[in-house]
């Protein structure tokens, strides 16, 4: 797939952040595009908002994707609605922030659920398609936090390292099957991803939203396996982290989630972590 005009894509967590600019720049760039979200609001004005600049066909799906059924109840609206999805984007995705044991345990599961299992079971469901008509397209969302352990993300990166493992397997079996995936693995991105958390990104050091859904697309178009679309130098540091002992890059890690307070951090929810 090196074009994106005419063909059906959807996008996951595409109600805010990286996925309103993945679904944004799909519409600009002629796709037709499924939204899929858990705020039914959300989605329809970032729907309305790219109908109306692009002319885009949007149909919206909302699904809690971290919930049991959630993947399940999606794939079969899809079913009723005929739609076949062309290129998968599994954007949606989420994580605790701050000492492991400063979170409650649910907090971390359910970002087991959406990073790893549900991305998993929409691989499957819908690359399974796409393998049996011979084309199609997965991007998986991964992150440059794929590539070490984070102390006070332990979860996050952990998944996010799954997702990397993952997709470059699949990226081998489904080599010749005329499906192509690809794990993106962006930097800090001005989002809202610490919204309802203690933490904060410096927007010195974030990319734009908007850049990292253009160099994301693009990387997939020129057939990448792994795409580094944030800011020059990020996909170094991630080569840094292969080459380094682990034990080194972890404490490097720690020490920088340090300096940037993450191990003070909490949900606004949940009392302050004891100091360490
Ligand atoms: N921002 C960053 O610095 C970076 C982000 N990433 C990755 O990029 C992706 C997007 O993150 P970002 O845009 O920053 O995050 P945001 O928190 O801004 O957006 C997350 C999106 O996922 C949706 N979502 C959350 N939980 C669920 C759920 N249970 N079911 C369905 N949808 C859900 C949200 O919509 P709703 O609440 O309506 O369900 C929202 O649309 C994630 O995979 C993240 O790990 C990677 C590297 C850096
Ligand atoms: N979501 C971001 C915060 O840590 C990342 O993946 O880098």
């Amino acid at each position: 797939m090196t074009r994106y005009t005419g063909i059906t894509a959807l996008v996951t967590g595409a109600s805010k952040g990286l996925g309103t600019a993945y679904a944004r720049e799909l519409a600009r760039r002629g796709a037709r595009l499924v939204l899929v979200a858990r705020s039914g609001d959300a989605l329809r004005r970032v729907a309305d908002s790219v109908r109306e600049e692009y002319g885009a066909e949007v149909t919206t799906e909302v699904a809690d994707l971290a919930a049991s059924d959630g993947v399940s109840r999606l794939v079969a609206a899809l079913d009723r609605r005929n739609i076949a999805v062309d290129l998968l984007v599994n954007n949606a995705g989420a994580g605790a922030v701050g000492p492991f044991l400063g979170s409650p345990q649910d907090r971390h599961i359910d970002s087991v659920e959406l990073n790893i299992v549900a991305l998993t079971r929409l691989s499957h469901a819908l690359g399974g398609k796409m393998v049996a008509r011979g084309s199609g397209g997965i991007i998986n969302v991964a992150s440059t936090a794929a590539f070490q352990a984070m102390p006070y993300q332990a979860t996050y990166a952990a998944t996010k390292a799954y997702v990397l493992s993952f997709t470059e397997a699949l990226a081998e079996e489904f080599r010749g099957s005329g499906v192509r995936v690809m794990a993106a693995h962006p930097g800090a991105t001005a989002t809202s991803f610490f919204e309802g958390t203690t933490a904060a990104l410096k927007p010195a050091f974030t990319d734009r939203p908007e850049t990292v859904a253009a160099r994301t697309l693009d990387a997939f178009a020129r057939g990448a396996v792994n795409a580094y679309p944030g800011r020059t130098g990020l996909r170094a540091i991630t080569w840094a982290t292969r080459i380094l002992p682990r034990t080194t890059t972890t404490r490097v890690s720690g020490r920088l989630n340090r300096a940037l307070g993450l191990d003070q951090a909490h949900d606004i929810s949940t009392p302050a972590p004891e100091p360490s």
